[in-house]
């Protein structure tokens, strides 16, 4: 058994898939924990409720003694190639801190003003770039975001960095561009009340340009609207033409 074994459990398997080895690993006793309460965790769910304090660190080291496992299927000599001599790692620190962090960490803080002035006027944020990794290759989509706000005198305002701030929380996780872009749209619209939204996307899929098709201008542009921007098509129009003009 691993040194970053926890205590042992029966190593419930429902809602994943498993491995009866995982039994006693961290990953498996928060796995346990998510379906005791019934909860998903797909690539783009949010599972930070569920991860106690230190077991991040727990997390992390699974994922590097794992990922030492694949290199060395790989047949890649990482005692004497110092190339690789660390990259197990690496990859660990960069997949659970850095690139898929928005599943392990709690939202970022956002203060919320009310919108005290009832504006009722266009806002355009944007653009702002995101970078993320699509669900099926674990491959990066590197790209922009543009939201369009209408507010009205229920709304709530946020600081413009709180935009970046919770996007990239967002695309923090492997997902398909379809589904992020509904995610941003899903979390501004708890936000900050607005009477419309819209969110559009303009990505590249490395699994598309660096493997597979190897098609290295095709990119994605996806887009939701919500409320007055799905009911009023000048107000589509103008958000669109000026997104379009940047
Ligand atoms: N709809 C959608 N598809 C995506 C996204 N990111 C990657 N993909 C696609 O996911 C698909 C996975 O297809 P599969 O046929 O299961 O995998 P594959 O055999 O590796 O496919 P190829 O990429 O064609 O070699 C590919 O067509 C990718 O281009 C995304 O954000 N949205």
């Amino acid at each position: 058994m691993s040194d970053i074994s926890t205590e042992k459990n029966n190593g419930n398997t429902q809602g994943g898939a498993t491995h009866p080895d995982d039994a006693g690993y961290i990953s498996q006793r928060i796995r346990n924990r998510i379906s005791q309460a019934g909860a998903r965790f797909y690539a783009n769910d949010n599972i930070a409720r569920f991860i106690e304090p230190g077991e991040l660190d727990l997390l992390q080291q699974e994922v590097q003694e794992k990922m030492q496992a694949v290199l060395a299927s790989l047949v890649i000599d990482t005692d004497s190639d110092h190339n690789t001599n660390e990259t197990a790692k690496r990859v660990a620190k960069m997949y659970v801190r850095e690139v898929f962090a928005g599943r392990y960490t709690e939202a970022p803080q956002v203060t919320e003003f009310p919108n005290i002035e009832k504006l009722n006027e266009l806002m355009i944020v944007g653009p702002i770039q995101v970078r993320s990794a699509c669900s099926h290759h674990l491959c990066p989509i590197m790209g922009k975001v543009w939201v369009g706000i209408m507010p009205n005198e229920h709304s709530n305002l946020i600081g413009l960095s709180k935009y970046a701030r919770l996007i990239a929380w967002i695309m923090q996780r492997p997902q398909i561009q379809e589904e992020a872009v509904k995610h941003i749209a899903d979390l501004l619209m708890k936000k900050m009340h607005p009477d419309g939204l819209a969110v559009v996307m303009d990505a590249d899929h490395f699994c598309m340009q660096w493997r597979g098709v190897k098609d290295l201008d095709s990119r994605m542009i996806n887009s939701v609207m919500r409320g007055s921007f799905l009911k009023d098509s000048d107000l589509r129009r103008e958000f669109l033409s000026l997104i379009r003009a940047r």
